[in-house]
Parts: C-alpha cells; sequence; structure tokens
C-alpha cells in the first residue's frame, strides 16, 4: 500500500508506534519464512483478477451466491494445488488456509469441511490401507467430502442419533438406513451441492448385535454426474443467521448398501464374517470432534484479529463529539470508554492464539500417546478441549459484537464486514458441541478430580491447583499477575467445591444422582467457566511472558501490557468471584481499576501498529471500515453506489404500488 494515499490519521498513528509492527507480524506467523510463505500464497490469490466479485456477493441471489463461492473456492484450490506440490500440505498451515479462504468469500468456504473435518477423520480414523486409499484422493480434491454426523432430531447427544448402518454378511457390505423424519442428517457443510462423499456417523448393528456409533466413508453422488445414487435424499436446509455459502446440507438413505471396508477401521472393526471387534477406547471414535475443538481456536484469534482491525483503524479514523468546547472533534480511539470496548479484544486474540498453540502441542502429544496405546492423558485433552473451546467462542462472539457497537452505525452496514463476521462466529458457539453441552463434559471431569481432591490423590497438571485450594478459607490476595492467577484458581477451586456439595445436597434418598447433576447443573457450569478463565490467564500469561523475552524491548513490552490488560479486565469482571473467594478489599479493586486504566492508556499509542500487526491484506478484512488506508467515507459511498436499486433514479415500484396509493389518498 502506497503510504501517500493513507488518511492523516493513521499516518500518524502509524508514526507514534513504539515498536517495529514486522517483529509482531513475524512473532506471530511463527517466523520470518512462515510470514513468506503465508504472504505469497495470499498474493497470488487476492491479486488473481478471477478473484474479484463485480456485483458484491451479499447482492446476489441464494443460488447465484453459492456458484460464485464454489467458481472462485475452486479457483483457490488450483493456486493452493501448485502450493501443495511445491511444498508439504503441512507446510501451509490450516489456519493459514481458513485465512485466505476469507479473501474468497466473504462468508464460509463450501469446502472448509472437506478440509476441516473429512480429510481429518479420513486420516485419524482409517487403518493404513484405508488412509494410502482414500487421503491422496481426498487431498487432491479428486474426490470431495464432508462430516455428516448431526441428524435433524439430535446434534449434542450422539449416542442418540438414529441412522443405521447394519452388516450384511452375504454381501460383505453395510445397509444404510433413515428409520425416520428425524434420522436425517441435517447441517453438514458441504452436504447439499458440493460433496460426492462424506463420513456417515451411524448406528452400527451386525449378528443382530448393537455396537453404537461408527464412521463410515460413504459415496453419494456419482463422479462423472454429480446426480445422487440410487438410495440417497440429499438436499440444502435452506438460509440461515450466517453461513449463507456453506452449502449446509440434509441427507438420507434408502437401503444404501456400501462395501465392509467402507468403515472407517482404525479403532473398531467389522470382520467378514460380522464378528466386531472393539476398539481399545469407543470414545476414540469422536477423535475428529476433539481434533476440530482444538483448531477451532485458531480460527477464532484469526476472526477476532479481523474485526480487531476494522474496529481499531476505524475508531481512528472516526472523529465524534468534542472533549473540551472550541477544541476538535476527538478521534473516537481517544474516548476511554472507546478503549475499554477495543483493546480487551485486541488482547483476547493474542490470548486465544497462544493458548491455541498450548493447546495444539497438549493435543499431538497426547495423540502421540494414544498411537502407542496409552490414553491416559484423553480425559484431561477432552476436558481442555470441551472448555476452551466453549468459553472461546462464546468470548469471541461478545468481543466482535462490541467491536461492531463500536463503530456505531457503520458497523452495522453488511460492508463494514463486521455483520458476516459476527454470523460467523456466533455460529461456533453452536457447532462442534454447543456451549453448556461442552461446559458439562469439563464439570464431569472437575467433579471426578474433585473426588481425587477428597481421597489425597495427586491430581493430572491441568487440575492439580484444585489440591492447593481445599479448604474453605479464603485465599490471600495479591495485586500482582500472580495474585490474579491464583486467585483466578481459588474461584475455580471454590465453585467446583460448591457444585460438587450442591450435588450432594440434592442426592436426596431416592434421587438419582443424574437427577442431582441436573438440579446442580448451573453452578456446574460455573466451575467449569471459572476452571477455564484460570487456566486462560495461566497460560496465556506465562506464555507471552516467554514470547516477550525473545523479541527486542520495546515488542516485549506490548505483548506484556496486552497480557496484563486480559488478566487485569477480567478480575475486574469477575470481582464477585474474588470477593467470594479471595481476600481482595476493595481498596485493591480500585487499585486494579486504576492500573486497567494505566494499560489502556499505555495501549493507546501503538493500537494501530498492533492491529497492522495481524497484517490482514485488504481483501481479507473485506470492510469498508478497516482498510489500511482508512478511506473510510470514500468506500462506504462507493459500496453504496453498488446497491442494485441505485441503478436507475427511480424504482418501477413507485409507479406500480407508491402513485396509486398517492392517488387514492387524493380522493
Ligand atoms: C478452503 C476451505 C477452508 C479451509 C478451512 C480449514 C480449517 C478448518 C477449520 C475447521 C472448522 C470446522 C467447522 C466445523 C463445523 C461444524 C461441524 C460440526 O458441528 S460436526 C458435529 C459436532 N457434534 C458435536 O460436537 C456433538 C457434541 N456431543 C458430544 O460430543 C457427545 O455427545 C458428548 C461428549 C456430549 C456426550 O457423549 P457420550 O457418548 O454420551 O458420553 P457421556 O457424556 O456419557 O460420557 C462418557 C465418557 O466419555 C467421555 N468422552 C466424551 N467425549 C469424549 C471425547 N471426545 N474424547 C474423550 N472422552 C470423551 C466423557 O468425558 C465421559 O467420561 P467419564 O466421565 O465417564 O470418564
Ligand atoms: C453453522 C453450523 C454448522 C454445522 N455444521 C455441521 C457439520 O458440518 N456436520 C455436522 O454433523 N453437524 C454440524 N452442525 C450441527 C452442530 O454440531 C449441532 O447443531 C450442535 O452439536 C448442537 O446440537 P443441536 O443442534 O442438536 O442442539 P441441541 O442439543 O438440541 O441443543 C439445544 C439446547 O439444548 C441444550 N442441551 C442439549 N443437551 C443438553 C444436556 N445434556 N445438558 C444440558 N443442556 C442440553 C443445549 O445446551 C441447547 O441450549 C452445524 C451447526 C451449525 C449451527
Amino acid at each position: 500500500m502506497a503510504e501517500h494515499n493513507v488518511c492523516v490519521e493513521l499516518v500518524r498513528e502509524r508514526q507514534k508506534c513504539t515498536f517495529e509492527v514486522q517483529e509482531l507480524i513475524h512473532l506471530i506467523d511463527g517466523g520470518i519464512t512462515a510470514t513468506e510463505e503465508r504472504r505469497e500464497v495470499e498474493n497470488v490469490v487476492c491479486t488473481d483478477p478471477r478473484i474479484k466479485d463485480v456485483v458484491p456477493e451479499e447482492y446476489l441471489s441464494h443460488k447465484e451466491r453459492y456458484e460464485n463461492a464454489i467458481r472462485k473456492n475452486c479457483i483457490l484450490q488450483e493456486i493452493l494445488k501448485k502450493y501443495t506440490e511445491k511444498r508439504t500440505w503441512d507446510n501451509f498451515r490450516p489456519s493459514n488456509k481458513y485465512r485466505i479462504s476469507s479473501g474468497v468469500v466473504k462468508d464460509i468456504s463450501p469446502f472448509m469441511l472437506h478440509t476441516g473435518m473429512f480429510i481429518p477423520t479420513l486420516v485419524n480414523q482409517s487403518d493404513d490401507e484405508q488412509k494410502a486409499k482414500w487421503v491422496p484422493k481426498a487431498m487432491s480434491m479428486e474426490i470431495i467430502g464432508t462430516y455428516a454426523q448431526t441428524e435433524l432430531g439430535h446434534g449434542s447427544f450422539i449416542r442418540g442419533l438414529e441412522t443405521t448402518a447394519t452388516y450384511d454378511p452375504n454381501t460383505e457390505e453395510f445397509v444404510l438406513n433413515t428409520p425416520n423424519l428425524t434420522s436425517y442428517k441435517w447441517w453438514p457443510g458441504g452436504l447439499a451441492h458440493t460433496a460426492n462423499h462424506c463420513i456417515v456417523v451411524a448406528q452400527l448393528y451386525s449378528k443382530g448385535q448393537h455396537y453404537g456409533v461408527h464412521p463410515f466413508f460413504v459415496q453419494i453422488r456419482d463422479i462423472e454426474t454429480h446426480v445422487p445414487l440410487p438410495g440417497i435424499k440429499v438436499g440444502e436446509i435452506g438460509p440461515k443467521l450466517g453461513f449463507q455459502t456453506a452449502n449446509n446440507g440434509f441427507l438420507g438413505f434408502e437401503n444404501f448398501r456400501i462395501p465392509r471396508r467402507n468403515m472407517l477401521m482404525k479403532n473398531a472393526q467389522v470382520l467378514k464374517d460380522g464378528t466386531y471387534i472393539k476398539s481399545k477406547n469407543d470414545k476414540l471414535t469422536y477423535g475428529t470432534m476433539v481434533f476440530v475443538r482444538v483448531i477451532i481456536l485458531f480460527d477464532l484469534a484469526f476472526e477476532l484479529s479481523r474485526a480487531a482491525t476494522i474496529a481499531v483503524r476505524y475508531s481512528a479514523v472516526r472523529h465524534q463529539s468534542q472533549l473540551k468546547a472550541n477544541e476538535p472533534e476527538l478521534q473516537i480511539i481517544d474516548y476511554v470508554t472507546q478503549q475499554h470496548k477495543l483493546f480487551i479484544g485486541v488482547s483476547t486474540s493474542h490470548v486465544f492464539r497462544v493458548v491455541g498453540l498450548w493447546l495444539w502441542n497438549t493435543y499431538v502429544k497426547v495423540n502421540a500417546d494414544i498411537g502407542k496405546g496409552n490414553m491416559d492423558q484423553l480425559p484431561e485433552l477432552h476436558a481442555l478441549a470441551c472448555c476452551l473451546k466453549a468459553v472461546c467462542s462464546r468470548d469471541a462472539a461478545a468481543r466482535v459484537e462490541e467491536f461492531r457497537l463500536a463503530c456505531g452505525g457503520h458497523g452495522f452496514m453488511t460492508s463494514s464486514n463486521l455483520p458476516i463476521i459476527n454470523g460467523i462466529v456466533s455460529a461456533s458457539i453452536t457447532y462442534e458441541g454447543e456451549f453448556s453441552v461442552l461446559m458439562l463434559q469439563t464439570a464431569r471431569f472437575l467433579m471426578k478430580a474433585w473426588n481425587g481432591v477428597l481421597a489425597r490423590k495427586t491430581l493430572t497438571p491441568t487440575v492439580s491447583y484444585l489440591s492447593k485450594f481445599s479448604n474453605s478459607d479464603r485465599v490471600q490476595w495479591a495485586n500482582t499477575t500472580a495474585g490474579i492467577i491464583s486467585g483466578f484458581q481459588a474461584a475455580a477451586a471454590g465453585k467446583t467445591k460448591e457444585a460438587y456439595a450442591a450435588i450432594q445436597s440434592y442426592l436426596k434418598p431416592g434421587t438419582d444422582y443424574e437427577d442431582a447433576w441436573n438440579s446442580a447443573s448451573v453452578q456446574l457450569v460455573s466451575a467449569s467457566e471459572a476452571h477455564c478463565r484460570a487456566i486462560l490467564c495461566e497460560i496465556s500469561w506465562s506464555e507471552m511472558q516467554r514470547l516477550s523475552k525473545t523479541v527486542s524491548p520495546n515488542l516485549g513490552k506490548v505483548l506484556l501490557e496486552l497480557a496484563e490488560l486480559y488478566l487485569t479486565y477480567w478480575s475486574l469482571e469477575k470481582r464477585g468471584d474474588l470477593l467470594m473467594y479471595t481476600t481482595i478489599s476493595t481498596a485493591d479493586i480500585a487499585k486494579l481499576q486504576a492500573r486497567y486504566e494505566e494499560l489502556l492508556a499505555l495501549i493507546r499509542p501503538n493500537a494501530v501498529g498492533i492491529v497492522d500487526g495481524f497484517d490482514i491484506r485488504d481483501e481479507i478484512l473485506n470492510s469498508t471500515l478497516g482498510a489500511y488506508d482508512g478511506r473510510v467515507y470514500e468506500r462506504l459511498m462507493e459500496e453504496a453506489k453498488k446497491s442494485p436499486l441505485n441503478a436507475e433514479p427511480v424504482n418501477e415500484s413507485f409507479h406500480k404500488y407508491i402513485k396509486p396509493l398517492m392517488l387514492k389518498a387524493k380522493l
């Protein structure tokens, strides 16, 4: 971007920045080479003239919008394929694939589930022979797939799924059926008109026995004609709050036969005669969900960084109201209430990224152990992935909404891109495990851990802090980062203990444990949230501290300010909890408030530099308000002129309806 085109406000903001933006960019990417590689692909994709829309996608019909998304995503796949051949697939990280797809369509790619769940399931749940047969075809897009688990009647309760796969030893095939309306697969992305294959999660029956849900590799459309195969009923589920181009579909089976070897057999198997070989752990079938819950944190960090870039740049460009009489109107970013809305979202993106990397490393380690037959760490990984996915998606949606509000009326414009980002992020609270459902999974783990505390057992690493706070004394508060982390752990331990006690108190004679659990579930979710917040605070602080030592002092200082802002913001938000479980006083809270305001002021001069550090090209931001040059008003007007209603000075509805109405009024 030529600097002479940049509005004066952003030029001044960039001059104020105290650190080297390039250094931050490399830190976020994971090194100079990673930045160069990402930028090279982004440059090729975003400058391809075939990718540019003449008519903005929101003015297209539902059908045209889908067709346009497919056309452009096929171009993207072509380009990515060249890079895949040059390097290995893994080198262009999945989070970068997600990121570049935003430069192609504003909403979600119809191929997202192919990359995000179909391939990972084939890689993680197939045996070696199946992998060798299917994975290369899926990678090269010779076949296109999705992940079909949820049904019209069941999403959260996987054991309640109704689609059946019954083994027929005579033909060595499984017969798939959709017994009821509620058994139709419902929601899978790309299922409607994009995919020709899918992973179907179905109830397995063999030799008259029921063995629970298992994944199957199923072809649903003819490769040449794309016509649905006989016995397949498939279609689109219709418009939604967001995800308009995701092509979410429904799918039903009528005595549809697939070969025996189309059951994914890494974990459980059905032999030719129908004998069932059990998995070492039946929850391994849920492995792809754990994987996606882990990587969702990166996507949330990215979506937050997009919304933050838009809202912070806009807030630097926008002037509104006078603080003092006879002085120019202030840049809205100088109102401290505006900084309060903006900077926590900026900091949260960094927190999600570093905690996401930590979670990813945990996932890789646990998966390697599982490969060697050691499942010991799986429950802890599952508990972590559940609460982090749930809390981070909910936080991200709240922050994106706050960014939208921070842009006033213009934030309501689709052309700001904040409404579309809002739709994308809101969906993540529900998909891949609904918020409360996942929080209650973590609560199960916490209740077991509390049993361990009572039995004086050694706890696993992420809950070991519970033992420190097992007595009823309020924990000594200290107004330091270590003190804040300890305070959050005390709150998590206190809430875990209370939720545990609540279950016991509901367990009157004649009451089932499950009913007592349900009665105590609001407290259980609250305990999970506190546990998750303690993890977010502890890990983000230690990771940002570590990173700050690897960069120049000026950037290191900014990283620590962002990390401390996160801790301080949440201490103030959760002051009620801290008052209950620590010795924090009102004077301590006043000090925290003062430090919070100090941090806002420290971050303020670097705000634009920090969001520039996300290095998001204009084509990927897709926003009239957030572009690098800050030409907000010109872009708003240019986009408004693209409205089809502006193509003619008088719309025909005037002559058809308004004029007759006016004439009738005269009579
Ligand atoms: C160019 C294109 C663009 C490219 C992009 C590339 C980037 C890609 C990005 C990816 C984005 C992907 C978008 C995804 C879209 C949405 C997809 C979906 O929603 S798909 C649909 C997603 N759907 C959902 O997420 C459904 C959510 N529901 C569920 O996951 C389950 O039904 C359940 C967990 C709630 C209960 O399960 P149930 O069987 O009833 O179990 P019980 O409660 O009876 O507990 C029994 C024991 O099992 C334990 N355990 C449980 N799970 C696990 C596990 N995973 N592991 C280990 N353990 C586990 C549990 O702790 C307990 O232990 P204990 O206490 O006894 O010791
Ligand atoms: C945009 C989008 C994309 C999706 N993509 C896919 C896809 O590609 N493939 C796929 O298979 N699925 C997909 N899904 C489906 C998604 O995974 C499910 O919607 C999700 O798992 C929630 O299930 P549900 O819709 O049945 O909600 P429900 O389970 O019916 O939830 C409704 C309410 O009931 C509550 N509830 C349910 N069970 C419990 C419980 N045990 N304890 C307490 N409260 C409970 C929930 O908290 C919630 O408040 C997608 C969904 C969306 C929105």
